[in-house]
């Protein structure tokens, strides 16, 4: 198990990650998300060995890690850190730079970088310089490196930046299923909602160095309370309520998302419709609600400027 202790950590005099408490099991896969510069990435730098912390600790099995001011190549060996600037050598191939993270005494060494580049969907590439491969391909081979040593513990920061959404889908599909089959305890910071809501077993929330939430997908988007964790999954309407019940005096705001709003023939929540965006399978209509702006899902485009009437499912 892994476990974080009340860890605070400052660059300078000013902390940006401040009483940080979790645990993690092997096999699990937590999402960590929030805000650019809330301090992410430093939470993995930390967990990982790079920072030193003088006030908490991080514990993997009960034994606490000693950190880099007491390591001389700072970096646990049962983990492995993929940073935004995935690091590869550029003049040698696909093969040999997975190879690196792979004893030459293994048997099975062929095998193993073959079986790696299926799972990151770069079998094709394995005899390539990776100076010639494009940004997205280098991440993949990347995540295929940091992997190839099997390691306990894996934290990835932001692992599909690069890749389109064409092959992330089943990347991620692929990567996690891999990873879940080998017991890995993966940490990975993100800013796309998929990655969190539909693979992560639990969603760390930061904000301004804290940590503001802990839980399941399901529980964090089902259960609204905030905007700031909302928005990360979908656009968040934030209404008083006597903006959408008539019969109500109250200056309570509540929070909801855009399918939750029904258009209706009549009624007495009345707004105009601003724009209409094309997401697919619904348009997400941008509208004013007495001066507020609100988002809704709809079926079919409408006219600017109409007028249209709701209720709230
Ligand atoms: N080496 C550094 N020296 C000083 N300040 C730093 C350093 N690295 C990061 N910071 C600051 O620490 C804060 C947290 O940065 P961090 O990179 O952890 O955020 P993040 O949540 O990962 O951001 P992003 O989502 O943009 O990658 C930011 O205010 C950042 O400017």
């Amino acid at each position: 198990m892994l476990k974080v202790d009340n860890i605070s950590f400052g660059y300078t005099s000013k902390e940006v990650l401040k009483n940080i408490s979790f645990s993690a099991n092997k096999g699990d896969y937590i999402a960590v998300i929030g805000e650019s510069g809330c301090g992410k990435s430093t939470l993995l730098e930390i967990i990982y060995g790079l920072l030193h912390i003088e006030k908490g600790a991080v514990y993997w099995n009960d034994k606490k890690l000693l950190g880099p001011n007491f390591q001389l190549i700072p970096g646990e060996d049962f983990m492995k850190y993929l940073p935004q600037d995935f690091d590869l050598m550029p003049y040698i191939t696909v093969e040999e730079n997975i190879g690196k993270n792979i004893s030459i005494l293994d048997p099975n060494r062929v095998t193993r970088i073959q079986e790696l580049l299926e799972v990151v969907d770069m079998s094709d590439f394995l005899k390539t310089k990776v100076k010639n491969l494009s940004g997205g391909q280098k991440q993949r081979v990347a995540l295929a490196k940091v992997i190839a040593k099997e390691p306990e513990v894996l934290l990835l920061d932001e692992p599909f930046s690069h890749i389109d959404n064409f092959r992330k889908n089943k990347l991620r599909r692929d990567l996690f299923r891999y990873l879940k089959s080998k017991n890995v305890l993966c940490i990975v910071a993100t800013h796309d909602a998929t990655d969190a809501l539909s693979f992560a077993d639990e969603i760390l929330v930061i904000r301004d160095g804290k940590l503001v939430a802990k839980n399941t997908p399901e529980a964090l988007y089902n259960n609204l309370t905030s905007e700031y964790i909302g928005s990360f999954f979908n656009e968040v309407n934030e209404i008083q309520l006597s903006k959408i019940d008539s019969k109500s005096t109250s200056k309570k705001k509540i929070l909801f998302y855009p399918n939750q709003l029904k258009l209706v023939e009549n009624s007495e929540i009345k707004a105009t419709v601003i724009t209409s965006y094309f997401k697919g399978d619904f348009y997400l209509i941008e509208a004013n609600l007495k001066g507020k702006i609100i988002f809704f899902e709809h079926l079919e485009k409408l006219q600017t400027g109409s007028n249209i009437y709701f209720k709230k499912n």
